[in-house]
C-alpha cells in the first residue's frame, strides 16, 4: 500500500528552486515503461525485434551516454558531499573546547563520551536532503522521480517540502535495518492513518500488540494443505475468465485486461477469505460495486492534497462520501452476515481442530478463524477479513497485469513460457505437483515482481531515534523504503529495466528477500512480511499458464499508451487493451485429472511472528481434491 498524501500537502509557494526534479537520464530509463500506439510498438510487430542496423547505432549511442550519466552521477554526488555541502560544520563553542582539551592530550574515547550528548548529532555527517519543485513529481507515477533523486543522492536522503520531510530510504542494508533487525522501532505512520477508515485495526494498518495478537492468529490459516487446496480454485476461478476470453476471440472484440485481472481476483479472494461468490468477472451486483467505491476511495485519500475526509461538513454532504458511507454499511452487513452464517456452521460441525484443520465444504480462511476459537471481536474480525481483501486482491491483479504487458513486449520470453505449460500441463487444470515444475513461469512471475513491486513503496514512521547507516534519525521520521529503487538500482542488477527472467537461475533458490539480502523484495520482509506470499505466488503461476496455453496476447492496435499511475499498487493510466487470439496450435488435449490428496512438497520462507526471524522450512503439502 502506498500512502502518497504528503508528498502533494505542500502548496507550489513554497518549493525551492534549488534543485528541480528534473529526470537526468532523459526518457529512454523510463521507455521499459511506456509503450506508443503506433504500429511498431502495440505488440504485433515488437520493437524488440527489430533489427536495423541505424536503430542499432543509436541505441548503442543511448546506451554509452545514459553509461558516462551512470557513473558521473556517484562523482557528482561524492564532490558535493566532499564540498561539504551535506555536511554540519564543525564550529561553535563546544567544538572549541573538544579540540583545546584534544591538544592538550585527552583521548579521543573520554572526549567521545563527555561530547556525546552535546554534539552527538553534529559528529555524524547529514543525510543528503533533495529540495525540488513538486510540479516535477505530480505529472508522473511518484516513484519514477524518486529513483532519479536516488541515483543522485543515494541509498538514503531526505525529500524536504517546506516543514514536511521524508526519508527516501533505497538501500537494501537500511531497509534490511528498518524491517527486520529493528522493526520494533518502526510503525505503520501514514498508512495506518489513512487506512484506518477501511481497515479499522486490520493486520496491515495495525502495530503494537494488537498486530502481535493477529498475526499470530492468521498466520496459520495460510497453511500448506489450505493453500494447496486453493490451486483448484485458482484454477475454477481463471477457467471463467478464459470463457470469456474465448467470446471476446471469437467475436474479434479487444479487452481490457486491467480490469478483468482485477475482477478475477476479487473472485478468488472472496471465496479464499470468506466463501463469498462476488462471480465479479459475470454480474456488477452491488456488493462489487461497493467493493470498488471503497477501493478507490482508499486509493484517492492516498494521494489527496489535503485529508478531505475530516472536513466536518463536507463530509456529510459530499456525495462521494455519502457513497463510500453507503458502501461500507453494505460491506460490513455482508461479512457480519457471513461470520454469523460460518459461526453456526462451526457450531454444527463435529469439530476436530487441528494445525491443517480444513473444512472441505468451506476450506475459507474465515472459516479457520472461527474453527480454532480464536477469542476475537466480530469487528476484528471483520477489519482483519477486509485488510486481506484489499492485500490480496489489488496486488494480484496487478502482478497479472504488469506481466501481460511485459510478455506482450517481450514474444520471446511469451514463446519460452507457452513450450513449458504446454509441456508441464497440456490442458489439465494445474495441480499443486505442478507448481513445482513450472519453474520458468515462476521466473517470470519473479521477474515482473522485480520490475513492478506491488506495492512501489513501503511506509514506516520512526518510534524512537535510530541510526540508518551512518545518519542518525530522530522519532516520528516518516519513511518511504523505495522497492522500486531496490529493484531497478543498475549498481545491483545487470540490465536494470530489462524484462530478464532469465536472470534467476531455474535450478537455483525461489529468490526471496534472504536469499537477496534485502535488494529483492516483491513480498516485504522481517516480522511484517506478506502472509500471503505463496498463495499469491500459486495464484499468479495458475492464472498465468491457464492463459497463455489457450491464447496469445497482444497490445490492441490503436490502444492508449500503457503508463503507470499510483495508487496503492502500479495501475495503468488508461487500461491495458489487448488483443486475444486462440493459439493457432492447441496443446494435447485434456487430461482433467484432479489427483486426490496427494503429496507434494513446497519451500517457503516464513516469518515466525513469535520471534520474527525468517526461516526457510521444507514442508509436506496434502493436497486436497479439486
Ligand atoms: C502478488 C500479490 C501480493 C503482493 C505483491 C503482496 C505484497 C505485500 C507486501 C510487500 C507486504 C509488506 C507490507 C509492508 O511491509 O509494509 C504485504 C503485507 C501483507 N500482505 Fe501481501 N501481497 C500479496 C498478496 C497477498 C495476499 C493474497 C494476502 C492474503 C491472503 C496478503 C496479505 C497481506 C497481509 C495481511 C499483510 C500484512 C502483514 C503484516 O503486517 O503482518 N497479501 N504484502
Amino acid at each position: 500500500m502506498a500512502a502518497l498524501v504528503p508528498l502533494f500537502q505542500v502548496p507550489s509557494s513554497i518549493q525551492t528552486s534549488r534543485l528541480k526534479f528534473k529526470p537526468i537520464l532523459g526518457t529512454s530509463r523510463c521507455s521499459v515503461i511506456k509503450c506508443s500506439s503506433s504500429s511498431s510498438s502495440n505488440g504485433r510487430e515488437p520493437s524488440s525485434s527489430s533489427s536495423s542496423s541505424s536503430s542499432d547505432s543509436i541505441d548503442k549511442d543511448v546506451k554509452t551516454v545514459d553509461r558516462i550519466l551512470e557513473e558521473k552521477r556517484p562523482a557528482e554526488l561524492s564532490a558535493r558531499i566532499a564540498s561539504g555541502e551535506f555536511t554540519v560544520e564543525q564550529s561553535g563553542f563546544p567544538f572549541l573546547i573538544k579540540s583545546g582539551l584534544s591538544k592538550l592530550g585527552i583521548s579521543r574515547g573520554m572526549l567521545e563520551f563527555l561530547f556525546k550528548w552535546i554534539d552527538a548529532p553534529k559528529d555524524y555527517p547529514k543525510i543528503p536532503e533533495a529540495k525540488g519543485a513538486i510540479s516535477a513529481i505530480r505529472s508522473e507515477a511518484f516513484f519514477v522521480p524518486l529513483y532519479e533523486l536516488f541515483l543522485t543522492y543515494g541509498g538514503i536522503f531526505r525529500l524536504t517540502f517546506g516543514p514536511k520531510s521524508f526519508l527516501i530510504v533505497s538501500d537494501p542494508s537500511i531497509a534490511k535495518h528498518i524491517l527486520r533487525d529493528n522493526s520494533k522501532a518502526y510503525s505503520k505512520g501514514i498508512l495506518a492513518e489513512i487506512l484506518e477508515f477501511v481497515m479499522g485495526k486490520g493486520l496491515i494498518p495495525a502495530d503494537g500488540e494488537i498486530w502481535r495478537v493477529r498475526r499470530r492468529a492468521i498466520v496459520p490459516a495460510l497453511h500448506q494443505k489450505y493453500v494447496a487446496a486453493m490451486i483448484s480454485l485458482f484454477g475454477k476461478a481463471t477457467d471463467r475468465l478464459c470463457q470469456k476470453l474465448d467470446a471476446a476471440a471469437s467475436n474479434g472484440e479487444d479487452v481490457e485486461m486491467e480490469s478483468l485481472f482485477s475482477r478475477l481476483t476479487l473472485d478468488i479472494i472472496g471465496k479464499a477469505l470468506f466463501n463469498y461468490d462476488f462471480d465479479s468477472l459475470t454480474n456488477d451486483t452491488g456488493i462489487v460495486e461497493a467493493v470498488y467505491t471503497v477501493l478507490r476511495e482508499a486509493e484517492d485519500r492516498s494521494v489527496a492534497p489535503l485529508p478531505y475526509w475530516d472536513i466536518p461538513i463536507f463530509k456529510d454532504i459530499s456525495p462521494q462520501q455519502k457513497r463510500v458511507t453507503a458502501a461500507l454499511k453494505l460491506i460490513n452487513e455482508t461479512l457480519d452476515d457471513l461470520i454469523a452464517m460460518c459461526k453456526r456452521m462451526v457450531e454444527e460441525e463435529e469439530l476436530q481442530f487441528h494445525e491443517e484443520y480444513i473444512n472441505e465444504q468451506d476450506p475459507s480462511i474465515l472459516h479457520f478463524l472461527l474453527a480454532s476459537g480464536d477469542d476475537v471481536s466480530s469487528k476484528q474480525l471483520r477489519d482483519d477479513l477486509m485488510t486481506m481483501l484489499i492485500a490480496g486482491h489489488e496486488t494480484s491483479a496487478a502482478v497479472l497485469t504488469w506481466t501481460f504487458y511485459l510478455l506482450s513486449k517481450e514474444p520471446s520470453v511469451m514463446s519460452k513460457l507457452q513450450n513449458e505449460v504446454d509441456s508441464v500441463l497440456g490442458d489439465r487444470f494445474p495441480t499443486i505437483e505442478d507448481m513445482k515444475k513450472l519453474k520458468y513461469t515462476t521466473r517470470v512471475i519473479n521477474e515482473s515482481l522485480r520490475l513492478y513491486p506491488q506495492p512501489p513503496v513501503l511506509i514506516r514512521r520512526s518510534l524512537e531515534d535510530d541510526i540508518l547507516g551512518k545518519y542518525p534519525i530522530k522519532r516520528d521520521e516518516d519513511i518511504f523504503i523505495s522497492v522500486w529503487n531496490l529493484h531497478r538500482c543498475p549498481n545491483h542488477w545487470e540490465d536494470a529495466d530489462k524484462f530478464n527472467p532469465e536472470r534467476w537461475p531455474l535450478d537455483g533458490p525461489n529468490p526471496n528477500e534472504t536469499n537477496q539480502n534485502f535488494s529483492y523484495l516483491p513480498f516485504g520482509g522481517g516480522p511484517r512480511k506478506c502472509v500471503g506470499d505463496m498463495f499469491a505466488t500459486f495464484e499468479n503461476v495458475v492464472a498465468v499458464t491457464m492463459l497463455v496455453r489457450r491464447f496469445n496476447f497482444q497490445l490492441a492496435l490503436g490502444a492508449p499508451p500503457v503508463e503507470m499511475t499510483t495508487g496503492a499498487t502500479i495501475h495503468t493510466t488508461q487500461g491495458l487493451k489487448m488483443t486475444v487470439t486462440r493459439r493457432m496450435e492447441p496443446p494435447i488435449m485434456p487430461e482433467l485429472v484432479m489427483p486426490i490428496l496427494k503429496v507434494a512438497s513446497a519451500s517457503v520462507s516464513e516469518v515466525d511472528p513469535a520471534v520474527g526471524q525468517e526461516v526457510e522450512v521444507e514442508v509436506e503439502v496434502s493436497h486436497a481434491h479439486s
